[in-house]
């Protein structure tokens, strides 16, 4: 018999049936009666306050994380890295219950109850206090109802700031296990409706590890009693039954009805759960069973020999460590190492590891040209982007178009070709020989991200002097650097002086490289590499995979405010940007001195906010073409300070190696020595 469920509230995926909260007082079998969870026990646990000495749990979580991003990277089931509860198609899939489960909120070793996120506000003591009724409209409440209707079990993972266990949990985040939604109905919280629900653990033969150490075992599933049920009672005005959730008495549920929330004529006060609500337990089902493993097995499915997989998008997926549980993310450029992620410190010493042998992959495999790479690029402009001047004499057999942005820099790219590419030491020959060789390529936690921890979507190793960009990473001089890293400086050092010279100004030859690599479906976002350490001329060397780069405006420098809208100081009205000729006429009758400067603030403002209601960022003002052997140089400082770039890959491996100059007082006197190289004479490039 499949078990009962039952829900009470009403909304388009409930049917009769399963809103009948029917009472199954059936027939009692013999087998002895175990209660699951005491009531006094129950009782306790909801008046406690606070206690200082949380007790020990009994086991350990399947899978756990000191992250966020690294927990949902590593299951298929909570790929949210925000809110509470993770929906995907109509269904909850994943659960997290924190430090806001709401009022009466409620653990056990099998029971959880807790509200349910949506329509709330942190308050100025940083309590979520609900603004808006919830109700089945709320995707994230028709979610729960979908489980409970289609009997989808939901993975649930408890965090360590959560009050209501009072156990000491052994990581800030903790698989539990899979539960099935037994109730989601509605209370009455303050002056509005929210939503409350109520997990059941499906597997009750095994004994939970988030139960207190030295706690009895559960009964095993004969001695269990699945017969309690609540009682279910139908309300006098609006005919609709609802179960008896409270202890204080029975209320009508409907939050519709005249009678919501309301015992014997008066609002209750506090209120804790009816035992046989909270010792009601279904039968075991076989026909409930989740849909993903709990814990993902994705080591078992790659073979470590496997040269497709090794840089496929799931193969830099987080894969739960075999030895110890933890959610390890592809940090590597060969694979996972439990230890060193950059956080859980010296303390954990495991020694798991999987790296993959990574045979490279040929360029074949990652272009799509029929001869792998035209004889000479034809190149189509989008009317709607900036249109380069073309030169195709000056640097033969290499295509030269230069971007100019009026008073801020230049873009020059340097596109390449079959013969270029194939040259000894060339663009093929490097890509194969960087993939070869272990340089270090890793991805870093970005130092500023929406949620903390997150990683980069792509590696990096730093050569030369030690340079910052979105994340910071340790140099390893160029007497380090192997042979290809060499020869890239070379073309690079070339392809910079070439558009220097040419914008007319003093060459800096790079003293810094930082390699990029991308696997499948890896990219690079919006970022400017504007460092006050840097020079104002940044060369890249494109190696395998197309990408396409996008250059656009800064957000502030495109509406004139920020985004907290405030006016941007010396705001310079670049081509292109918002409410362009108005802001110019403002700035001229300024400078003309027919208006004054708080004058001339205050009708900028006002035209400005009236522009940013629907605030996006600026479309992309260039997108460039990136092939395999391109080179691109990026002139001038201020093209850095309002202009910001991003490039994403087309297929998997890509290589991108960019220079730099570093002005030497930025950098340590210890460090000064990593910048020095010389090059040998096949090293250097001369563009030939
Ligand atoms: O992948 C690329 O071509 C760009 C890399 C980049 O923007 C950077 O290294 O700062
Ligand atoms: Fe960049």
């Amino acid at each position: 018999m499949a078990p009962t469920t039952r829900s009470t509230v009403a909304g388009p995926v409930q049917s009769d049936d399963v809103q009948s909260g029917r009472v199954t007082r059936g027939r009692k079998t013999a087998t002895k009666k175990v209660p699951i969870e005491p009531l006094a026990k129950a009782l306790r646990l909801q008046i406690k306050e606070s206690d200082p000495e949380l007790g020990p749990v009994c086991g350990n979580p399947p899978a756990w994380s000191e992250k966020r991003p690294d927990l949902c990277d590593a299951l298929p089931w909570f790929r949210a890295t925000q809110g509470g509860l993770y929906h995907l198609h109509g269904f909850c899939w994943g659960f997290l219950v924190d430090s806001d489960s709401g009022e009466r909120a409620y653990i056990d070793d099998e029971i959880i109850i807790t509200r349910v996120g949506g329509g709330c506000t942190k308050d100025k003591d940083g309590n979520l206090t609900l603004i808006r009724d919830q109700d089945f409209k709320n995707v994230t409440v028709k979610s729960l109802l979908n489980n409970q209707q289609s009997k989808l079990p939901v993975g649930l993972v408890i965090g360590s700031k959560n009050k209501e266990l009072k156990r000491k949990l052994p990581h800030r985040y903790n698989v539990m296990a899979y539960f099935q939604v037994t109730d989601v109905w509605y209370e009455r919280v303050g002056e509005k409706t929210g939503v409350k629900v109520r997990f059941e653990k499906l597997e009750l033969s095994e004994k939970s590890w988030w139960a207190a150490l030295g706690s009895p075992n559960p009964p095993s599933l004969e001695e269990r009693d699945f017969d309690t049920k609540p009682e279910s009672i139908q309300c006098l005005s609006c005919h609709r039954k609802s179960p008896r959730i409270y202890n204080e008495g029975w209320m009508c549920l409907e939050p519709t009805c005249t009678d919501f929330w309301y015992i014997n004529q008066s609002r209750p006060d506090a209120l804790t759960f009816h035992p046989d609500f909270l010792n009601t337990r279904s039968r075991p089902a076989r026909t409930i069973r989740p849909h993903h493993s709990l814990i993902p097995n994705l080591l078992g499915t790659i073979s470590e020999d496997d040269p497709e997989v090794s840089s496929m998008r799931i193969a830099w997926k987080a894969i739960v460590c075999p030895l110890c549980s933890k959610c390890v993310p592809r940090m590597f450029w060969r694979g996972w190492k439990c230890t060193d992620d950059g956080i859980t410190g010296p303390q954990h010493q495991c020694p798991f590891q999987k790296l993959f042998n990574m045979p490279p992959v040929s360029i074949r495999s990652v272009v799509d040209d029929f001869d792998l790479g035209p004889i000479q690029r034809a190149l189509y402009f989008n009317p709607k982007m900036a249109i380069p001047e073309i030169d195709d004499e000056s640097l033969f057999p290499y295509r030269k178009l230069t971007y100019r942005i009026r008073g801020v820099g230049s873009i020059t790219h340097f596109v390449a070709n079959r013969a270029i590419n194939s040259q000894y030491g060339g663009p093929n020959d490097m890509f194969r020989t960087l993939q070869t060789g272990d340089l270090g390529l890793r991805r870093y936690r970005l130092q500023q991200s929406v949620v903390a921890g997150t990683l980069t979507a792509h590696f990096a190793v730093n050569f030369g002097m030690p340079y910052k960009y979105v994340v910071s990473v340790d140099s390893k001089g160029f007497d380090e650097a192997p042979d290809p890293i060499l020869r890239a400086l070379g073309r690079l050092t070339w392809a910079t002086e070439q558009a220097v010279s040419s914008a007319g100004d003093h060459f800096l030859p790079p003293n810094e490289l930082l390699m990029l690599g991308y696997f499948e479906d890896m990219k690079i976002g919006f970022h400017d590499d504007g460092e006050s350490s840097l020079g104002a001329t940044i060369a890249t060397l494109s190696l395998g995979a197309p990408s396409t780069m996008s250059i656009r405006m800064k957000y502030k420098y495109y509406h004139g405010l920020t985004k907290v809208k405030h006016l941007v100081d010396h705001d310079p009205i670049l081509e292109g940007c918002k409410h362009e000729e108005e802001r110019l006429d403002l700035k001229k009758q300024l400078d003309a001195g027919k208006i004054s400067l708080s004058h001339y603030k205050e009708r900028l403002y006002s035209l400005l906010k009236i522009g940013t209601t629907a605030g996006g960022e600026a479309p992309p003002r260039m997108k460039l073409e990136l092939h395999h052997g391109d080179l691109v140089v990026m002139h001038g400082e201020k093209l850095q300070s309002y202009f910001e770039h991003s490039v994403a890959p087309e297929n998997k491996m890509r290589f991108a190696l960019t220079a730099r100059y570093i002005k030497p007082d930025h950098v340590d006197e210890n460090e000064l020595h990593k910048g020095r190289f010389t090059l040998s004479p096949d090293q250097i490039y001369n563009g030939q």
